[in-house]
């Protein structure tokens, strides 16, 4: 069996006359950490909204696992493996932490989720959810209400939420958005101790976060793919050096 993963294939997004995603084809292999950067408005989360599911490609077409996923639905692409975190804006904050999770198990397990008839069905699914949140460090915290939460701790439910879905690969939108120091070392700790099990595709502008956790790492610059390497190779390089403004690269 391959071990592609992803394989992306001309893949190109226009919004009216600007071209968000130009001809992108690069693959993804099973068990990889990789990053992906660029610039503001080089088009990451565009990618991410057509690997997902969330944007349906102008031109090109996407695979998993060798088959084409192009046009699928946010929930079918979920269903074959492939979850993405949203930078905590689907938690429910009036909820439970680990109700959080719980209600992801049920969606994982194709059941419909109704908050007023469903509530009690919960309840089987505690002791799995107890123990995605012990991987994540917050099964202290499993009956704090989920607003009550820091905003790493935030984070890190949503990759609890992730888990429960059981994925293959864990699409990682700028995972350290807005955290300090301390909850960054948090959260590196967290995705280098589940890159062991899982292939991890990470948008991140913090460059330590990047050198840390990714094996490659490849840039997107004016909606193109423009250089993929190791870090070390990436941060050498010129072209992407130029594509940033200040070579902060
Ligand atoms: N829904 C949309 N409608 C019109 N233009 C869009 C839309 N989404 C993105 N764009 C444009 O596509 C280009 C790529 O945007 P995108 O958000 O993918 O970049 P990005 O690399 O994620 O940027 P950032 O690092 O700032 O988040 C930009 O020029 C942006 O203005």
């Amino acid at each position: 069996m391959s071990n592609i993963l992803f394989r992306c294939d001309k893949l190109t997004k226009k919004f009216g006359a600007v071209t968000a995603i130009d001809s992108v084809s690069f693959e993804l292999e099973d068990g990889e950490i990789r990053a992906l950067i660029g610039p503001n408005g080089a088009g990451k989360t565009t990618l991410f909204n057509l690997l997902t599911g969330r944007l349906d490609p102008t031109a090109g077409d996407v695979y998993f696992r060798e088959e084409s996923i192009t046009n699928l639905s946010p929930e079918s692409i979920v269903e074959k493996g492939v979850a993405r975190s949203f930078q905590i804006t689907n938690i429910f904050n009036e909820f439970e932490v680990v109700e959080n999770v719980q209600v992801s198990l049920v969606a994982r397990d194709g059941q419909g989720w109704d908050v007023l008839h469903n509530m009690s069905g919960l309840k089987r699914y505690h002791d799995e959810a107890m123990e995605i949140l012990e991987r994540v460090g917050l099964d202290e915290k499993y009956n704090h209400p989920a607003k009550s939460l820091s905003h790493g701790e935030k984070r890190a439910l949503e990759l609890a939420i992730v888990l429960a879905r059981d994925p293959e690969v864990l699409l990682l939108d700028e995972p350290t958005a807005g955290m300090s120091q301390v909850e960054i070392d948090e959260l590196l700790e967290l995705i280098t101790s589940l890159a062991n099990e899982f292939t991890i595709l990470i948008v991140e502008h913090n460059m330590d976060v990047v050198m840390t956790v990714a094996e490659t790492v490849m840039v997107l610059h004016n909606g193109q793919f423009l250089a993929e390497g190791t870090p070390e190779t990436i941060q050498r390089d010129e072209t992407v050096r130029d594509a940033y403004l200040g070579g902060e690269v």
